[in-house]
């Protein structure tokens, strides 16, 4: 995937997002991450700006709802310019393949379609969790695939799942495929909220796509090193 390091614009405000914006260096060699932390506070505004400055955009909004709905809502999202969009794949096949057609609607003549991603679990998701109360009979590893087989079948061009599952995603999945995996923590960085990580070198050598960043550059003392030594590491 070009530009492979996901920077998550996890910021609760606008002076915070420009200093943030303004360590990571020109925009045409960045993708940014715009989630809900700006959007509902912002709606497209930050989206609009940050596509004109020429940023490659990941728009994650994360839809879950009934497929009608969810078809509307990525025509929508189809007509902002972005490059890259999530849903998640518990929503169901139905839903997954009104995502797709609703993006395709919505992409402006002329234009490239946006690209699909599913999240299968969340990062944040503990194996304890998966089994005692999402109730799942599978490990994660096959809950993962299994859902992953689903998206790709049903529109999706990638998945968003943890580096620790690519491996197999890659086997039993196929090359044809994207693995964007948040859950990305450098050896020496907290791990917060997040439960299935590895280091940006880790997740290379997995065979990760791309990888989101958050907390590792927004909170760290000099975004702008902690940035560029991740890119390091993961190119
Ligand atoms: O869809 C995502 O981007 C996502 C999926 C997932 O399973 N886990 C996950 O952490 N994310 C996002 O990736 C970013 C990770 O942030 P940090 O944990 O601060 O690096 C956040 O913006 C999350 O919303």
């Amino acid at each position: 995937m070009n530009k492979p390091v996901i920077v998550a614009l996890d910021v609760e405000d606008k002076p915070s997002l420009d200093r943030l914006l303004s360590k990571l260096g020109d925009p045409k060699d960045i993708t940014v991450k715009i989630g809900m932390e700006l959007f509902y506070q912002f709606g497209t505004e930050p989206v609009k700006e940050l596509v004109a400055k020429g940023y490659s955009i990941f728009l994650d909004l994360k839809l879950h709802d009934i497929p009608n709905t969810v078809y509307n809502g990525m025509k929508q999202i189809a007509k902002l310019g972005i490059q890259y969009t999530t849903i998640h794949a518990l929503g169901g096949s139905e839903m997954i393949k009104k995502a797709h057609e609703g993006l395709i609607a919505g992409t402006p003549k002329g234009k490239s379609l946006p690209k699909l991603l599913a999240v299968t679990e969340l990062t944040s998701i503990s194996d304890d969790s998966l089994a005692n109360e999402q109730n799942c009979k599978l490990t994660m590893k096959d809950q993962v695939i299994s859902l992953a087989k689903m998206a790709k079948k049903y529109g999706a061009d990638g998945v968003i799942c943890s580096p620790l599952e690519v491996e197999k995603l890659r086997a039993e999945v196929g090359e044809d495929f994207l693995y964007v995996t948040p859950g990305i923590r450098p050896a020496t960085d907290q791990k917060f909220d997040q439960s299935r990580i590895a280091t940006p070198a880790q997740a290379k050598a997995f065979g990760s796509s791309a990888i989101v960043v958050g907390r590792p550059i927004t909170l760290a003392k000099d975004p702008q090193a902690a940035y560029q030594k991740i890119v390091k590491e993961f190119n």
